[in-house]
């Protein structure tokens, strides 16, 4: 990781006014493309300072590139863990020094930071063990916030970003194709409940070594499969994270063992006759990134909108036609 010092000068700009265009009568209305066009465009011309917690961690340093990327301001200032933030001091993000703090030291940071920045979002991709008093943090502070972050106690996070009247984007897949796979079984669950009734779920998903908890994504998906009639447990999602076994039995590139989330649903019927198999295999982070960058896009222009729905999930913002 590229280590930087000195600080870059960012000028906090307010986010322009959006344009909305009345709807045209109903001979010349647009197409479903050209709402999606027109919608990500909207959102294109919104420019909201946005703040990513951690990045020094994989995630976290992926989506802030992907904010530079995208032309966004990335706020030069990056909560993280205790050790990271005495350690490292600040971290380079496509050039720009980004300076890190200490969890003790973060409720004065973020108060310059809201005054600082106008119109800010944060971003949160840090760890199952923090992700909770992450939320809670964000919640009292008032800022929109998008959480990538797995694991935790779910029902508390969701309680937390619910009382606190915040706008937030949670959910733990932000690649816009898997959002598309979880969508689509959302819809058949919705059209056809218990259509795999009988039928046995097996689940496996491989991720690098250091990651601590089972996907996120696959619990999501087999919460949808149990719709179907395929219930299993959470417990019973087989987790690889050994290098030899994701190399020989899964495939896994050995140049992407440090980054990469396999997996793979198998329904079998009772009688072993037919099977059906699932399977998404990503490499790399950039999927994630480039996701999570519409969603804080697509969360400015909810809190723009002033949006009655305060909470929402990757399918609400892929259903808005704003994931490029
Ligand atoms: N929603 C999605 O599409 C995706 C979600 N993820 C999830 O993102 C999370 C992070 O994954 P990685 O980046 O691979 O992990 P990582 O271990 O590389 O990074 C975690 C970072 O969190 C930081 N951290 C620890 N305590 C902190 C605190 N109190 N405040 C702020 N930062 C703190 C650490 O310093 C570290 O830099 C995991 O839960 C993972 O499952 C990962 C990929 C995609
Ligand atoms: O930790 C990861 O890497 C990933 N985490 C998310 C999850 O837990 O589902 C998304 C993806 O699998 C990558």
């Amino acid at each position: 990781m590229n280590v930087l010092t000195g600080h870059t000068c960012h000028g906090a700009t307010g986010w322009p006014k959006l344009n909305f265009t009345t709807l045209p009568c109903h001979q010349h209305q647009p197409s479903p493309r050209q709402y999606r066009r027109r919608s990500l465009s909207t959102m294109a011309s919104l420019s909201p300072p946005i703040m990513v917690n951690s990045c020094t961690g994989k995630m976290g340093h992926a989506t802030a590139e992907a904010v530079v990327r995208a032309g966004l301001q990335l706020v030069p200032i990056s909560f993280t863990g205790a050790s990271e933030a005495v350690a490292v001091g600040n971290v380079g993000v496509s050039g720009i020094p980004v300076e890190l703090v200490h969890p003790g030291e973060r409720q004065s940071a973020m108060e310059s930071v809201k005054a600082q920045y106008p119109g800010l979002v944060l971003i949160d991709f840090t760890l199952p063990s923090v992700v909770n008093d992450n939320v809670a943090f964000y919640a009292r502070n008032k800022i929109p916030f998008v959480v990538g972050t797995t694991g935790g106690d779910r029902e508390k996070l969701m309680q937390d970003a619910r009382a606190s009247n915040c706008y937030a984007v949670i959910a733990p897949q932000m690649g816009k194709q898997v959002v598309a796979f979880q969508a689509t079984l959302e819809l058949m669950a919705k059209e056809f409940p218990g259509a795999f009734s009988g039928y046995k779920l097996e689940v496996t998903e491989s991720h690098q070594r250091q990651k601590a908890d089972t996907s996120g994504t696959a619990k999501a998906v087999v919460a949808s499969i149990a719709k179907l009639g395929a219930p299993i447990t959470e417990d019973e999602i087989v987790k690889v994270r050994d290098a030899s076994t994701q190399m020989e039995s899964i495939g896994v590139p050995e140049e992407h063992l440090s980054g990469h989330a396999f997996h793979t649903y198998r329904l079998t019927s009772a009688d072993g006759n037919v099977e059906f198999v699932f399977q998404h295999n990503v490499c790399g982070r950039s999927i994630y990134a480039e996701g999570t960058v519409d969603a804080a896009l697509f969360l400015a222009n909810k809190v723009q909108e002033k949006s009655e729905q305060r909470i929402f999930d990757m399918i609400d913002v892929l259903k808005a036609g704003a994931m490029r």
